[in-house]
């Protein structure tokens, strides 16, 4: 496939390469200044979340450890059903730990609420969010969120690591699908 077949299914960039990667920065500093003297266990959500995690390490000035963790609520479709289910678990025990989730986007917010009081229940020192994106028009449930990158509106998004049918993860920038796409 050519990368202009990539280019002819995007309608509009929501966001680009240069302002996730100025947004990361931004958010580095905060995370470094609040986690002073604190060691970070980063914790990616599988598998959208694999290049926001990849940049955002990169990007922090500090000592940080990376776990993974998969968890199903959407299916097949562009839906969340609400049913979590953990599909790859933590390696990492979570006693003590200052736990940093490391997240792609909340929708309606289901993933990451219950992903939260999973995390809290293992015994962490704290337990925060860090997202990329958030749909506030979308959220069902209020997610408590630390550090959050772009509020986007509530159309369905590909790029960064965002799929369509596990197409466009590779996409450097944020973007909506054109209409033909789906037909
Ligand atoms: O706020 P919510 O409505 O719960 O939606 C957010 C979740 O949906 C996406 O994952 P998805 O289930 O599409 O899996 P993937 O990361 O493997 O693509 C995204 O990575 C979040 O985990
Ligand atoms: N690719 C993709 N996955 C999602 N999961 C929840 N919302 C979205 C979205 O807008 N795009």
């Amino acid at each position: 496939m050519e990368t202009s077949d990539v280019a002819n299914d995007l309608a509009d960039i929501l966001v680009t390469e240069e302002e996730i990667h100025a947004k990361l920065a931004e958010l580095s500093r905060r995370i470094e200044a609040d986690y002073e003297g604190r060691e970070i266990l980063l914790v990616g959500v599988l598998r959208g979340a694999v290049m926001v995690m990849a940049d955002l390490a990169r990007e922090l000035r500090a000592h940080v450890e990376m776990d993974w963790m998969a968890v199903s609520s959407y299916g097949s479709g562009t839906k969340s059903s609400g049913v979590v289910r953990i599909l790859k678990d933590l390696d990492s025990d979570l006693t003590g730990r200052h736990v940093l989730i490391v997240e792609d986007i909340i929708d309606s917010g289901l993933t990451l609420s219950w992903l939260l009081e999973n995390l809290r229940s293992r015994g962490a020192a704290s337990v925060e969010i860090c997202a990329l994106l958030r749909k506030p028009d979308a959220v069902k449930v209020e997610v408590p969120v630390k550090y959050i990158g772009f509020d986007i509106p509530n159309d369905f998004v590909v790029g960064y690591g965002l799929d369509y049918a596990e197409k466009y993860r590779n996409l450097r920038a944020v973007a909506v699908l054109a209409p033909h796409v789906y037909s």
